[in-house]
């Protein structure tokens, strides 16, 4: 991609170079709760875009709590503690939810005292009952298939301090929001949203996601990478589902993998794909921070908006 005018863009080893820690300043419990959830991702990865990335989150961190202490000094009112909100966007399947709870992690470690909590926007998609009723079943991760109007509700409340604050949750393996589960979101000092549609602009609402976001992240890659990244996801998902019936991948691994594999590059294809082109992409050059990823989820450029 040619870099918009508005970003300076590094490499790898520029944007290491801006982190003065020579080794990876991490406990042997972050380090497993890293592992835990991924143990592919990448240490080196940590160290060289990971924890310069931190360092210039604390800063905006701090940045945006000393102006929230002063406009509410200006306004004569209490200060209160006002949520930093990141926001995690990009493609199905770019490794957005790997970023996310990577932030996660090492946010806890280095935001000493700070509460940190994570969610994602698949959980304000509609239900497939709703999908099916308004003809969305093929349409899912498209903005209509979301309640935009729900998650920006979401966002306020967040933001506006609220006690306790109820999101829905989503799952991969039942294909469907899961009813009656919930996430409880409360009273934290940063809140990772992570999720395809965190800076689109929806076509019926007058405020946007991003109007609540202090930082966004865009996690980018060619998208035939990104094919094969969904593909490999897709397989772990079959390997997963074969001994319930009740599971969504179910029928997939009951007929040949060949088959299977072509049932999944359809989707992608006609559904992900599309999405990615039309919707998701158009939204990269909002983002304050794009992270460009190469073969194997390597991070080898990262570019930052100047203004
Ligand atoms: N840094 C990484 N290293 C290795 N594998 C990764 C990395 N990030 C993501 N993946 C893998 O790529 C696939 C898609 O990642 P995921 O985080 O689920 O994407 P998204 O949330 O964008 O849909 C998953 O199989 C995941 O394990
Ligand atoms: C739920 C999603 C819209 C969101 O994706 P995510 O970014 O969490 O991978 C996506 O995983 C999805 O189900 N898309 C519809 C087509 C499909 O991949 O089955």
């Amino acid at each position: 991609m040619s870099d918009p005018i508005n970003y300076n863009a590094f490499t790898r080893a520029q944007w290491r170079a801006f982190s003065d820690d020579a080794t990876l300043p991490l406990t042997q419990e972050s380090l497993r709760q890293i592992k835990a959830f991924n143990d592919r991702i990448s240490l080196q990865d940590v160290q060289d875009v990971y924890i310069p990335l931190v360092h210039l989150l604390h800063l905006e961190f701090d940045h945006y709590r000393q102006l929230q202490r002063d406009k509410a000094s200006f306004l004569q009112q209490q200060p209160r503690r006002v949520p930093f909100i990141i926001g995690i966007a990009g493609s199905v399947a770019v490794g957005k939810s790997t970023v996310a709870r990577l932030l996660e992690v090492l946010l806890n470690h280095y935001f000493e005292g700070k509460r940190i909590q994570l969610i994602t926007t698949d959980g304000f998609l509609y239900s497939n009952e709703e999908l099916k009723k308004r003809n969305l079943m093929t349409r899912k991760g498209f903005p209509e298939s979301y309640d935009m109007s729900a998650l920006i509700q979401f966002l306020n409340d967040v933001k506006a301090g609220q006690e306790l604050i109820k999101a829905p949750v989503y799952s991969h393996k039942v294909y469907d929001i899961v009813p009656d589960q919930f996430e409880y979101i409360v009273h934290p000092d940063v809140l990772i949203v992570e999720g395809i549609n965190t800076l689109q602009l929806p076509t019926n609402e007058q405020i946007y996601v991003s109007d609540f976001t202090d930082f966004s992240l865009y996690v980018d890659a060619d998208p035939t990478l990104i094919e094969s990244w969904f593909l490999e996801r897709f397989e772990l998902l079959l390997e997963t589902a074969f001994q319930d019936p009740t599971n969504y991948y179910y029928p997939y691994t009951i007929v040949s993998h060949a088959e299977a594999i072509a049932k999944g590059k359809q989707v992608w294809r006609d559904i992900d794909l599309k999405n990615l082109e039309e919707y998701i992409l158009p939204t990269r050059n909002r983002a304050d921070m794009i992270l460009h990823k190469t073969f194997h989820h390597r991070i080898d450029r990262l570019l930052l908006r100047k203004y």
